[in-house]
């Protein structure tokens, strides 16, 4: 185990800063970026496959607030993040930090019941670290869910988006969680993100939908991440809707590159939470507050978990 956690790690290490050329080595680079070697994301994968003799077919990614999509589990075996070797811990509320590992509908399956978010100082590559661990675990299939703001006029506090794009403004801003040097076992140095959703599972996500008879209240749409922890301004807000953006919050995006990245299929939904207001007010109701965002997420909870169960269900038959 190369283990490291901290800038204090990368100095203590193994010395190999600066080799007899003076050039930094690969994996000094990746230590100092916060980045992980292939193998310590693999050892990670062994310690869970091990622990709980389950080799995962389908990942989720539980939003604020959407803990209970990993209570649908059968079997559970649960690892708090604090026991799992080289993993961060959840500091959000509604953010649990276990990772569940069992079956869902016939299917072997790993759910993260809180995820890592670049406002709480993790760095991006840091925040998608487990899906590379769900990757080597022997994961295809990446859901991710979260908890977003309706900017869209259409939407509706409580209604289901499909995410079928997004727009990467940490991106934008020059931060990936592909930042610093590329390691090809995981994928290629400049991977093309366009069909990054996977449509088969967006159609079958509406057939769904129609089968619960929801379907007036699920929309497909663009997914924005912002860096948070601030919610937005009306001017961000404005902007974000002149570019082609229906929800927005502050996750998810770097969890899908770096899904796609290792070639995982990608399904992702917002819960609309609350809807962003566009107009100048004094009202302090129009102001988005993360209670309000659990509360709704709570109340929504049971649609999501059939959503994602039905969901399965359909992958299982295909397998
Ligand atoms: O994206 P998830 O984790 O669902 O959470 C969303 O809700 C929180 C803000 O209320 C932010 O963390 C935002 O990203
Ligand atoms: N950035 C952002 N994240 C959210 N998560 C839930 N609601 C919101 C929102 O309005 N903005």
């Amino acid at each position: 185990m190369t283990g490291y956690n901290s800038q204090n790690d990368v100095a203590s290490s193994n010395g190999n800063q600066a080799g007899a050329t003076g050039h930094k080595s690969t994996e000094y680079i990746a230590q100092e970026n916060h980045t992980y070697p292939y193998e310590m994301i693999q050892e990670i994968a062994d310690f869970l496959v091990k622990g709980s003799g389950i080799r995962p077919k389908i990942g989720i990614i539980c939003g604020s607030g959407l803990g209970s999509l990993a209570d649908l589990i059968q079997n559970p075996k649960v690892f708090e993040y604090s026991k799992i070797p080289n993993f961060p811990v959840s500091t959000v509320e509604g953010h649990a930090g276990k990772l569940v590992v069992g079956c869902l509908e016939g299917v072997n399956v790993m759910a993260m019941q809180g995820r890592f978010h670049y406002y709480e100082g993790y760095p991006l590559a840091k925040c998608s670290m487990p899906v590379r661990v769900m990757k080597l675990c022997g994961v295809e299939y990446l859901f991710a869910t979260n908890a977003a703001g309706g900017i869209n006029p259409k939407y509706a506090v409580g209604d289901i988006m499909l995410m079928h794009d997004h727009v990467n403004m940490l991106g934008f801003a020059g931060n990936s969680p592909l930042q610093g040097p590329n390691d090809p076992r995981f994928g290629p140095r400049f991977p093309a993100l366009v069909n990054s959703y996977n449509k088969d599972l967006i159609n079958k996500a509406i057939d769904i939908s129609k089968a619960m008879g929801i379907e007036s209240s699920v929309h497909v749409g663009v997914y924005s991440c912002l860096g948070g922890p601030t919610y937005e301004t009306i001017a961000e807000l404005r902007a974000l809707r002149m570019m082609g953006v229906d929800a927005v919050g502050m996750s998810t995006v770097h969890e899908v590159i770096t899904a796609r990245h290792c070639d995982m299929k990608v399904f992702a939904f917002s819960l609309i939470t609350n809807k962003c207001a566009t107009e100048y007010s004094e009202k302090k109701d129009e102001e988005a507050n993360h209670d309000e965002v659990m509360a709704v997420a709570k109340n929504k909870q049971k649609a999501c978990c059939e959503m994602v169960s039905r969901l399965v269900a359909e992958i299982q038959k295909s397998l």
